[in-house]
């Protein structure tokens, strides 16, 4: 019997937002009562017989959430914040989102479960952590705190003629990133089936293929295309969007703090404050509601 004759899904709103094309389904649980499990994600994600994403996101207040990495009080802040319950789209956790938390507060807003006034922040918990989130005019900013440079590994992918060495850059969440030396090498690489990595890290890594550009005025400039762990090719990643600034920062000498990034869904921008956490910045859209139907939609 398929998931679908299972009935993955339990009737209910949701609505769909995207961050420079990252896009996901997200799902209000005031009262922690409706866990999201690997089937019901992969049923909301799927593109073709649910409503797509390349992840699910479910809000509840943090104390309620029923994980312990979402309890805002574990990370000493207020339990009463929401937590971003962020889920892959093969129904895999993780344990953060960039383009997500920004989406995720958008929905907040949208919901009318939260308010920001323009220069107000909102603290969100998250299984990395408590992040801050402020309004900036059309755009949310996200402090997505400090970040580890780890070790080079080895990375081939289809379309590059030898594997390159890729740095892993620690968000949270796990990521690798890799010079190429040129736009043609980065649009010709076939990003269909994941890249192979060596070592392989136990718990997987998110890989970005990074051209760096131009640094003017303190500002550098990187054009990203990202391989995402539990998902595939997306169009943006914004916690990747940290790390390949962060690793092309450490490349250039630390050259720059403020990077801009161009992913194959929009622009985000980076910047690394006095006390070393980086700040990411970028639109967050919701697009639609629905309804979801029992047992499919
Ligand atoms: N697209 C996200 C990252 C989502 C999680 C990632 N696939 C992982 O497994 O770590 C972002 O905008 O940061």
């Amino acid at each position: 019997m398929t998931e679908r004759e299972h009935g993955a899904f339990s009737s209910g709103p949701f609505a769909k937002g995207h961050g420079t094309g990252n896009d996901f389904v997200l799902v209000a649980d005031v009262d922690g009562s409706a866990p999201l499990t690997p089937e019901r994600v992969r049923a909301l994600a799927d593109r073709r017989f649910g409503i797509g994403g390349d992840g699910v996101i479910r809000a509840v207040p943090s104390g309620r959430a029923g994980d312990d990495a979402l309890d805002a009080a574990a990370h000493g802040a207020a339990a009463t914040v929401w937590a971003m319950d962020y889920w892959n789209a093969d129904g895999s956790v993780s344990e953060m989102c960039g383009n997500g938390v920004r989406v995720f507060v958008r929905y907040l807003l949208e919901q009318r479960l939260a308010e920001l006034p323009d220069g107000g922040s909102i603290d969100i918990a998250t299984r990395a952590g408590v992040k801050r989130v402020v309004r900036r005019g059309a755009l949310l900013s996200a402090d997505l705190g400090g970040f580890e440079l780890g070790r080079d590994s080895l990375v081939a992918a289809d379309g590059l003629d030898v594997a390159r060495p890729g740095l892993a850059v620690s968000t949270g969440n796990p990521h690798i990133v890799v010079a190429l030396a040129s736009e043609d090498e980065l649009r010709d690489l076939d990003l269909q089936r994941a890249p192979a990595l060596d070592p392989v890290p136990a718990d997987g890594a998110n890989v970005e293929f990074v051209v760096p550009g131009v640094i003017a005025d303190g500002v550098g400039s990187i054009r990203m295309r990202v391989h995402e762990r539990g998902v595939g090719e997306t169009l943006s990643c914004g916690t990747g969007a940290v790390a390949a600034a962060m690793a092309t920062r450490h490349w250039s000498g630390d050259a720059a703090d403020r990077w801009i990034i161009d992913v194959p869904g929009g622009r985000l921008e980076v910047e690394l404050d006095e006390r070393g956490h980086a700040w990411l910045t970028g639109p967050a859209e919701i697009v639609f509601r629905g309804e979801t139907l029992s047992p499919v939609p």
